[in-house]
């Protein structure tokens, strides 16, 4: 992060822990450390310690309203975390003022609906009205309970995740991210996050220590950071849950005081991110290596004449992407390429999407996205795994992490830059992001590490900043395709590649 660029602004609307380590103070901790200007709107000033909440005090809404409007026309925010609202004043005003929001210029909105203080003891002067909540619910981006607060809100009194998030999104609600920090007895926790039809499930190993204080306000004021810098949902679910990780991990074993949270910094290194628990891949035998370490220049493109071309140039690695193809056009190319990938027996040629005619024909390798991978069953992904190799694209920490589970001959990542070869809308990298993604990379296995390609518009220019990342190859379409001319784009890249 560059420390002289003007950082994304936080409010957070929540209360102040007089002993430091939960509600404002841990959410202005987690928001600085994370690179954003935080703001405060305090809805009270709690008397509480280690052991207990003494009162709440809450502060006038006129208070509240007058600080809306004064930072309003400031410091507008890029995300507004809302904690503790100590009555069904504030709950009421909150709604109020969050319905002024023209849908264009919303901020990220994510509320952690503290009920209860970690201490114990009720963190509202009065009970609050469900139905307000529910309300302020359907306003949100996205809602961070735990257990006992996610079974309140959702009314379903059981601890059973999809029944919770079905009820909370008839009561309107975006996206659940419920964490499993409380409660169980095991050594594991599972974090459960919802949005549309999605279910995804983090495992991490539980904390043993008694140093909790805040992680909720911490977790919650993370993924709104995350969420404000352009993270899509499921890659802030990753990096907050590992940054709470590595906050557990800097708390005292087994501590009988319980202190408060410690805050680390970011990025945060692989051993504290979590595993994404994914059924298709247990147990699955790893797919075949490819036969070199390092690819240099991976051309993708859409025809057998291209590959003609191509091929003879002293390539490692080929694609072959062919867009709407009739079934008899597919059968075609796909045997050609075969046949004429024989001839260039260092050239590993890899066919896109269509895994089943690349078995047939015997091509090298299958590359498949994401949505490819989705639609496949086990028992498929198995037949994949005995037949080929297999390339996954992959767009960030989330899908990283889950398809290296799958243990795949190599892995992509993209689009590092905005491309116009496929839409990306959402899904673009930069080089800051890459260079932590190859921190969350695999340790070797038999002496080998998984392969890494970089994906989306990389021009030759853009392509030393990307090599220094520790990329293995570099994939392009039409640095190539559209060069002037294309022998010499293929010589200018390998030249740059091969450059120690
Ligand atoms: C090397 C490489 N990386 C990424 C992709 C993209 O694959 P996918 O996500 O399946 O998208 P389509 O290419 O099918 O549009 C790729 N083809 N090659
Ligand atoms: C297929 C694909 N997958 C991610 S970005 C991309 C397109 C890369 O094309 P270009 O090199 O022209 O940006
Ligand atoms: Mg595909």
């Amino acid at each position: 992060m560059n420390p002289f660029s003007p950082r994304p602004v936080l409010w957070t609307i929540a209360g102040s822990d007089c002993s430091g380590g939960a509600g404002i103070q841990a959410d202005i901790k987690t928001a600085h450390i994370l690179g954003m200007e935080v703001c405060s709107l305090i809805t009270a000033n709690t008397v509480q310690n280690s052991m207990q909440l003494f009162s709440i005090n809450p502060v006038e809404v006129d208070t509240l309203e007058q600080q809306f409007d004064a930072l309003l026309s400031d410091k507008t925010p890029a995300a507004i975390k809302i904690g503790m609202l100590a009555d069904n004043r504030q709950l009421r005003w909150l709604i109020g003022r969050l319905r002024q929001f023209a849908p264009s210029n919303k901020p990220i909105i994510v509320l952690d609906p503290v009920i209860k203080a970690s201490v114990g003891g009720d963190l509202s002067q009065e009970a609050l009205d469900i139905s307000l909540l529910q309300q302020l619910m359907t306003l949100v981006d996205l809602i961070t309970p735990n257990w006992s607060e996610a079974q309140y809100l959702s009314e379903t009194h059981q601890k059973d995740p999809e029944r919770c998030w079905q009820s909370l999104q008839q009561f309107g609600a975006q996206a659940l991210i419920i964490s499993g920090g409380h409660g169980d007895d095991t050594d594991v926790v599972i974090d459960h996050c919802f949005f549309a039809e999605q279910h995804l499930q983090l495992q991490s190993t539980k904390a043993q220590t008694a140093y909790g204080h805040g992680s909720g306000c911490t977790l919650s004021t993370a993924l709104a950071c995350f969420l404000a810098q352009g993270y899509l949902l499921r890659d802030a679910f990753i990096h907050a849950q590992a940054f709470i990780n590595k906050a557990f991990s800097l708390c005292p074993d087994n501590s009988d005081y319980y202190g408060s949270l410690i805050q680390p910094s970011w990025p945060v290194e692989k051993t504290f991110y979590p595993r994404v628990i994914n059924p298709k891949a247990e147990n699955l035998p790893a797919f075949a290596r490819l036969e070199h370490q390092y690819l240099g220049l991976y051309p993708v493109v859409d025809s057998v004449a291209w590959l003609e071309k191509l091929m003879p140039l002293g390539i490692k690695i080929i694609q072959l992407r062919l867009k709407n193809k009739t079934t008899a056009e597919l059968k075609q190319a796909i045997k050609q390429a075969v046949q004429l990938s024989k001839a260039y027996p260092q050239c590993q040629l890899f066919i896109n999407d269509y895994w089943q005619l690349a078995i047939e024909y015997g091509a090298f390798g299958v590359h498949l996205g994401q949505e490819d991978l989705q639609a496949l069953s086990r028992d498929e992904l198995h037949k994949i795994q005995q037949s080929i190799r297999l390339g996954i694209s992959t767009h960030g920490a989330y899908e990283f992490i889950l398809a290296q589970q799958i243990q795949p001959s190599y892995l992509a990542i993209g689009a590092i830059f905005p491309t116009q070869t496929k839409d990306m809308t959402g899904q673009i990298q930069g080089i800051e992001n890459l260079r932590h993604l190859m921190t969350l990379r695999d340790q070797k296995r038999d002496q080998q590490q998984l392969p890494v390609v970089a994906i989306g518009g990389i021009s030759l220019q853009r392509a030393a900043s990307v090599k220094q990342t520790g990329v293995d190859s570099i994939a392009v379409v039409t640095a190539i395709t559209k060069a002037d001319d294309f022998k010499k784009a293929v010589t200018d890249f390998q030249q740059l590649l091969t450059v120690k």
